[in-house]
């Protein structure tokens, strides 16, 4: 029989995680969603067939894994809301907030319980999601066990050796489908001034990423690798990529991503900072 999961928020990223659970046959009786918006309670039901309430008694937090899928600005007080609820409920819990750190989901929902602290990302709705995943060592084998599998459902995992390395998982995986889609919007713009019409932009650059984050896996080849052979000596490609350099596109990448690490850390801070 599949594990009960309950899920705290049904927003983006609880629906992306919920459509690879369905999509890999999890059984939709065994889930049940805790979101407090009637439409998207309606829209999970019938999109997936789970169960979905308005408000978590302990009859349904008696789960064997709780994910936690709400703002990390709400987290506190959500968890010290479940916390006075849990009754005798002892699940796994997930919590998939960045920055959140385990010393405050303790502190809030309980020290009693396990906890896995996981980053996904949006293309877990398509089963191509990657998420890093910690655990210190008041989970057990078999905790981690079922913490890897729900979240193998939506696509390839990682576990990570330290907390503050989620940090950096964020700044990689979880913000990273939308570095590659700004630069998708970019580069449909670019098309666009060259003179294609919208739809053949689109779908030259689509296609393109998808050519490309294709290669890279099956060929087993580094980027660096692939880059040189599409590369011609004196030719067009050569052109763009210097213009690349002039602009110091690979600093800037690195700076983008120091930031999102930056931001995951100051959040966990803040939250911890913040009086109950
Ligand atoms: N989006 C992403 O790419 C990724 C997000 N994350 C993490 O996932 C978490 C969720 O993000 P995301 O899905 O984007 O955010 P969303 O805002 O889409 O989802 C959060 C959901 O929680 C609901 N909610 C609010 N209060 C409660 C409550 N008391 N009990 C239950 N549900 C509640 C919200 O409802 P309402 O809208 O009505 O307030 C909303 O539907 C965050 O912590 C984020 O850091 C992790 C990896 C990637
Ligand atoms: O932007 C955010 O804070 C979340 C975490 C990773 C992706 N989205």
């Amino acid at each position: 029989m599949d594990h009960s999961i309950v899920f705290v928020g049904g927003g983006n990223m609880a629906t992306s995680l919920i459509s690879g659970l369905r999509s890999a046959g999890h059984d939709g009786g065994a889930i049940t969603v805790v979101e407090p918006d009637d439409d998207k309670r309606d829209s999970l039901s019938r999109d997936y067939g789970v169960n979905c309430v308005a408000n978590a008694d302990g009859d349904t937090l008696a789960a064997d894994v709780l994910v936690l899928a709400v703002k990390p600005q709400m987290m506190r007080n959500v968890t010290q809301d479940l916390a006075t609820r849990m009754a005798h409920a002892r699940p796994l819990v997930i919590s998939i907030a960045a920055g959140v750190p385990l010393a405050g989901l303790r502190a809030w929902l309980g020290e009693e319980l396990a906890y896995v602290r996981c980053m996904p990302n949006t293309p877990s709705l398509i089963g191509a999601g990657a998420t890093g995943l910690y655990a210190d060592d008041s989970v057990n084998a078999e905790q981690r066990e079922i913490a890897e599998a729900v979240l193998a459902t939506a696509g390839m995992t990682a576990w990570v050796a330290r907390e503050e390395l989620l940090d950096a998982v964020t700044a990689t995986s979880g913000s990273g489908p939308a570095y590659f889609f700004a630069f998708m919007e970019a580069m449909q713009a670019g098309a666009r001034e060259l003179g294609l019409d919208e739809h053949t932009a689109r779908e030259l650059v689509l296609h393109t990423a998808l050519g490309a984050a294709r290669m890279a896996i099956e060929s087993g080849d580094d980027p660096g690798t692939l880059r040189k052979k599409v590369t011609s000596p004196g030719g067009t490609t050569e052109r763009a990529l210097d213009t690349f350099a002039d602009g110091e596109l690979s600093q800037l990448v690195r700076k983008a991503m120091q930031a999102a690490a930056d931001r995951a850390d100051s959040l966990g801070q803040e939250l911890l900072a913040e009086k109950s």
